[in-house]
């Protein structure tokens, strides 16, 4: 193929799906069946994301007028993403059981040949839908350890962020893009509508050691536990930019690309903070660790965390190794009584 070739007619790059089948040979249980999840969860995406863009011409905006399992207002467009990622997910036949953030209980799909679990926010950052701020997907893919032809147990789904065999999450923003990891690199597959295909956009992402991007809503910091104040005060008084969207997705997104670190403290009204363990900051620190960064509750490793229950939530650090290190380094070590209260 001469370059002029290439000129006239640029090559469009490699799809999501050409480039999943490249890696399978990657992936120990390369039976072709995490391959075919992957694709269920890129579909998913593309539909979600048809009816994020068109949500302000069509009755889809709003609260849904109920309240999810962590007593959130549900949004309708939660609600639609978390019925289109589980109708996927279940249609695939890959999956066994699903955790989702909208619904309390696990969801067995009635595929009880599926080898995988599903962890999954559907909708991430859902305060900023009606506003045309980005918004995001996450999801954690473990290997059932129950035996296949039976329903996925609780066991299946409770299992350390270590465990993960693949993770990623959507970006709904200015594009749309798909970031996953199996535990080979990180890779980014931006989405071209009119063609209705992901293509490698960013592949072998990496982060930087460090950054001047600090991440946290400041609104709360009069309940910031103390070493947090100080990490702060730190990035202030070292000049470092804050930025925060309020969508952990696009802040999370925005840091893995230029260096910086994502906050999520303990605070007096979320005393185990916000965040979701199984559906939310699993997945990030398994990206972020796969792309050189970091990820801790503050004291210890995010993905060693054992966990006791689908919508745990805990403090979340993340992001440039140099400034997850800094912010543990203000963070006295919390005493055991402390440790053994909120892990109970
Ligand atoms: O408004 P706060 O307290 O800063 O919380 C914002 C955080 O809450 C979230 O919206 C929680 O996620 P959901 O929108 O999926 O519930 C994160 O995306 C975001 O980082
Ligand atoms: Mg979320
Ligand atoms: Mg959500």
């Amino acid at each position: 193929m001469d370059h002029n070739q290439d000129r006239l007619a640029l090559p469009v790059g490699t799809t999501l799906d050409r480039f999943i089948m490249r890696k399978q040979e990657d992936f120990p249980y390369a039976t072709g069946e995490l391959s075919q999840l992957l694709r269920d969860i890129a579909l998913a995406a593309k539909i979600v994301n048809r009816e994020i863009n068109r949500s302000g011409l069509i009755d889809i905006t709003g609260a849904y007028g109920q309240q999810n399992v962590q007593g959130e207002e549900q949004q309708k467009l939660d609600v639609i993403a978390n019925i289109r990622f589980i109708r996927a997910l279940r249609n695939g036949g890959e999956v066994c059981t699903v955790i989702s953030e909208e619904d309390e209980d696990m969801i067995q799909t009635g595929k009880n040949q599926g080898k995988y679990v599903v962890a999954i926010d559907p909708l991430d950052g859902s305060s900023n839908i009606d506003v045309n701020v980005s918004i995001g997907t996450i999801f954690s893919i473990y290997r059932r350890q129950s035996a296949i032809g039976q329903e996925g147990t609780q066991e299946d789904c409770l299992q350390k962020g270590v465990h993960q065999v693949a993770a990623g999450y959507v970006i709904y923003g200015s594009s749309t893009m798909l970031v996953y990891t199996t535990g080979n690199g990180v890779n980014g597959f931006t989405y071209e509508a009119s063609l209705g295909e992901f293509f490698l956009s960013h592949p072998n992402i990496t982060t930087p050691p460090s950054g001047n991007i600090y991440s946290i809503n400041e609104g709360s910091a009069n309940s910031f536990p103390e070493g947090v104040k100080q990490f702060v005060q730190y990035c202030k008084d070292s000049s470092f930019s804050a930025r925060y969207i309020g969508s952990l997705v696009a802040d999370f997104h925005r840091n893995l690309l230029k260096g910086g670190i994502y906050i999520y403290p303990a605070t007096a009204k979320n005393t185990n903070g916000k965040l979701r363990l199984m559906y939310e900051c699993n997945a990030l620190a398994f990206i972020v660790e796969q792309a050189g960064g970091k990820a801790s509750n503050g004291q210890k490793r995010l993905m060693e965390i054992e966990p006791t229950s689908l919508h745990q939530r805990c403090p979340l650090y993340i992001g440039s190794t140099e400034l997850v290190d800094k912010a543990e380094s203000f963070l006295s070590p919390e005493p055991a009584e402390a440790v053994a209260a909120r892990e109970a």
